[in-house]
């Protein structure tokens, strides 16, 4: 039976310091390379959360030899094999990271995963793979569950790719193609969300050695050799949102430690949304802090580039002083869940007055009421219902160990913040 947690409420200031651990998706992108590698490889401080856990599961299940050393896991490259059965669960980054991979192995590999993963869109990945060589057999569907044939080589050479439903089918095809016997030449057949998370890719190839070039249409991968790689990996800077949202709401101070000075994190861009909502933002010695200046601004902004911040932006914009547009965000109908339908439930039930867009929502906010949420098994919608409880007494939320899927104890850092008047949360 599904767990129903009353969020805690705060109407005095948070003061809080709030470490974060490993981003999701740069761990995805260091176990993925660091098994197609030439060596072993080790990543320092990986995230350990469902969707990582998931991700060295599925390559462990394609044969990579992955161990753990204190905190840290060492990935030995080897070859790889079907078949082989790959649960996804509700992971987009396990969904489109490993069927490349796994057309690399050398018998067939089933992926599937959740009831709502097997309605997040594919289509666009498996028909680059079969472009490039690979086949799949998806029963029509352009969804999981759906089976990569692996012969042990893919030629790749050039594709033209729909990614307009999810940049992680870029990600995914890009990251296993230095391993393609052509390499990659990928051409997109339109737009693609979540830049920051292709550039995030081909920074990580890049690093391992791969050679990798923009094109005028998308992106080159030279076939060659990756190279192993120790790599740290930077706390993840999307799980800060829901904390450092808490200093607005609460015209608190909230500081995240070790926050990159340069990144491809899309979370990075946290410190200009939060001041555009009227936060006082510095990078300080001790991280980045984010102080609440008793004033939430609204929010007009296109988050295609940012889309799972979404979530708790739009919590704030229901506490705001004025309506707010969210737009760019049409592919968020085919996260965790429907975010745009989700989103306009649950603010709506606390009482503000929403409209969907076909890109994004309008949120305009109104009095403000105590309301049981749905969690909808997204991990960020109860990190939106948190935010909202601290402004709202009453606010409940029903399935909120979804959090495990990028951040299981997410609960125990939330009062850890709460209890905090100064120096370090735990
Ligand atoms: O590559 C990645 O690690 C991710 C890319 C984005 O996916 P979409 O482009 O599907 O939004 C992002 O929302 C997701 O949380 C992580
Ligand atoms: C969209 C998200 O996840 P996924 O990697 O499953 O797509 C997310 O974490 O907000």
């Amino acid at each position: 039976m599904s767990q129903v947690w009353t969020t805690p409420h705060r109407p005095t200031p948070v003061d809080a310091v709030v470490p974060l651990p490993g981003s999701k998706s740069i761990t995805a992108r260091a176990l993925v390379l660091a098994a197609l590698a030439d060596g072993p490889s080790r990543v320092v401080r990986p995230l350990r959360a469902r969707d990582t856990d998931l991700m060295a599961a599925g390559l462990r299940a394609l044969g990579v030899g992955i161990a753990e050393d204190g905190a840290d896991w060492l990935v030995t490259p080897a070859r790889l094999r079907g078949p082989a059965e790959v649960d996804a669960g509700l992971a987009g980054t396990v969904l489109r990271f490993l069927p490349p991979v796994a057309a690399l192995a050398d018998g067939p590999v089933r992926l599937d995963g959740d009831p709502r993963l097997r309605e997040r869109p594919n289509a666009g990945l498996i028909a680059a793979l079969r472009d490039l060589g690979v086949e799949v057999d998806d029963g029509g569907r352009g969804r999981a569950p759906f089976t990569v044939h692996g012969t042990g080589a893919v030629r790749g050479g050039a594709v033209t790719v729909d990614a307009s439903e999810s940049s992680q089918i870029v990600s995914g095809l890009l990251l296993a193609a230095a391993r393609f016997t052509d390499g990659i030449d990928l051409a997109l057949a339109g737009g693609v969300p979540s830049m920051p998370h292709v550039e995030m890719t081909v920074a990580a190839l890049r690093e391992h050695g791969a050679d990798v070039v923009a094109t005028d249409r998308g992106w080159r991968v030279a076939p060659g050799p990756l190279a192993a790689l120790d790599r740290v990996v930077e706390p993840d800077l999307s799980n800060a949102a829901p904390f450092l949202a808490a200093a607005l709401v609460t015209g608190g101070r909230v500081t995240v430690p070790d926050w990159p000075a340069a990144t491809t994190q899309p979370g990075a861009q946290l410190d200009a949304l939060l001041g555009a909502m009227g936060a006082e933002v510095e990078r300080t010695p001790d991280g980045l802090r984010v102080t609440g200046t008793g004033r939430i601004a609204p929010l007009v902004a296109d988050l295609g580039d940012v889309g799972e911040l979404t979530p708790v932006l739009a919590a704030l914009c229901a506490l705001a002083d004025g309506p707010s547009r969210l737009t760019g965000i049409a592919h968020l109908r085919g996260h965790e869940t429907d975010r745009i339908q989700a989103l306009d439930e649950v603010l709506t039930a606390v009482g503000a007055r929403v409209r969907q867009l076909p890109d994004g929502l309008e949120v305009e906010p109104g009095p403000l009421r105590a309301a049981l949420l749905d969690s909808y098994a997204d991990h960020r919608m109860v990190h939106a219902a948190a935010v909202l409880g601290l402004a709202v007494d009453g606010v409940r939320v029903s399935g909120p160990e979804a959090v495990t899927k990028t951040l299981p104890d997410f609960r125990e850092r939330w009062a850890g913040m709460l209890a905090a008047t100064a120096g370090v949360a735990s």
